[in-house]
């Protein structure tokens, strides 16, 4: 069986208002099943990208192709599920009528809406509240049963535009399983969200991009320059134990606490390493209290790189201050 098509494929996209590009040549591959974050300051582009992925808005320039199609093909439209950010529902429906009536816009059948409707229903934390009417929903409400929306018709690839804004944190964590779910279904999911480390968490791959530009991209691992510094608390570090782990990684930094416990952070290039690292610890017959793999700090990353990167606006300025 050949592989799948990218879920998402770009290639110089453009998109320009009144001559000014607001979207600027951009290049993207999202893998089908991958989750991908997608990050940027306000202004960068993200919405207008999403829309013109949808085929809501038209690109000026440049290639985009979904799930091996175009947005504009009905067949490949009902296989994209979309959360929008500002999201504004039929408030006079019910939630069950609403996801109705989006389902039946995106081709089910009423018998499979019927079985249908209230699994997602549960899946998106509102079991039995479909037959409330959407003006009496709250905003996390509003939100989940968005999301509901959008999951309905066994999407292939859902963008979700900031899904957990109104949420709390239960909700939060709610929506990281939801997205982890759909992942294990194979289903790619396009994130744009300001909480980095709900992306930390969750993403395969990120993109950074500012005015309408992919700074980089890359997965956590290759942002984290390959490594994965791995901070493990034992009983004690034994001289076989370090040479076990030597054989593993790379041993960085080793702090022996008082209270029989020694820190220390061991650097590895693969996460399939990991089991391996618990294996001879256990096999030392030290005390393993904790083993925990770092995520990159993308909000770290993300200042630098919004920082180190000027600003079309400024540089203009600044040209123009010096001619
Ligand atoms: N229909 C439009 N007409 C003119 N300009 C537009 C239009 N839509 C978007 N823009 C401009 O394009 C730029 C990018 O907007 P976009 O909404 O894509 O950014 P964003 O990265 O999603 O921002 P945010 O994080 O604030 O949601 C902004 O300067 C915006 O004013």
């Amino acid at each position: 069986m050949s592989a799948p098509p990218p879920a998402i494929q770009t290639r110089e996209l453009r998109k320009a208002y009144k001559g000014r590009a607001v979207v600027d040549g951009l290049n993207l591959t999202v893998q089908a099943g991958e989750v991908f974050g997608f990050l940027g300051p306000n202004g960068a582009g993200k919405s207008t990208t999403v829309k013109m992925l949808l085929g809501l808005v038209l690109p000026t320039g440049g290639e985009l192709e979904v799930l091996g199609g175009s947005p504009a093909d009905p067949k490949i439209r009902a296989q994209l599920g979309f959360l929008p950010e500002q999201f504004r529902f039929q408030t006079w429906m019910t939630g069950a009528e609403f996801l109705n009536f989006h389902g039946r816009l995106a081709g089910l059948g009423a018998a499979e809406l019927r079985e249908r409707i209230p699994k997602v229903l549960e899946t998106v934390g509102l079991a039995g509240r479909g037959g409330e009417q959407l003006s009496g929903y709250s905003k996390g409400m509003l939100q989940r049963c968005g999301l509901a929306g959008a999951i309905l018709a066994h999407p292939r690839l859902v963008f979700l535009d900031e899904p957990t804004s109104a949420l709390d944190p239960i909700g939060r964590v709610e929506v990281r399983e939801i997205i982890e779910r759909l992942r294990g279904e194979g289903v790619a999911v396009f994130l744009n969200s300001h909480l980095l480390s709900e992306v930390e968490q969750v993403c395969d791959r990120v993109a950074f991009v500012k005015q309408g530009k992919v700074l980089t991209q890359g997965s956590m691992l290759e942002l984290m320059g390959g490594v994965i510094p791995v901070d493990i608390r034992v009983g004690a570090l034994t001289p076989d134990l370090q040479a076990a782990l030597e054989r593993l990684g790379e041993v960085r930094r080793v702090d022996a606490l008082n209270a029989g416990h020694t820190d220390l952070e061991l650097w590895v290039s693969r996460e399939d390493v990991l089991p391996a690292v618990a294996q001879a610890i256990f096999a030392s017959g030290t005390p393993l209290y904790a083993l925990t793999p770092r995520r990159p700090d993308l909000e770290t990353m993300f200042l630098e790189l919004i920082e180190d990167t000027p600003d079309a606006a400024h540089t203009t300025k600044m040209e123009a201050a010096r001619a």
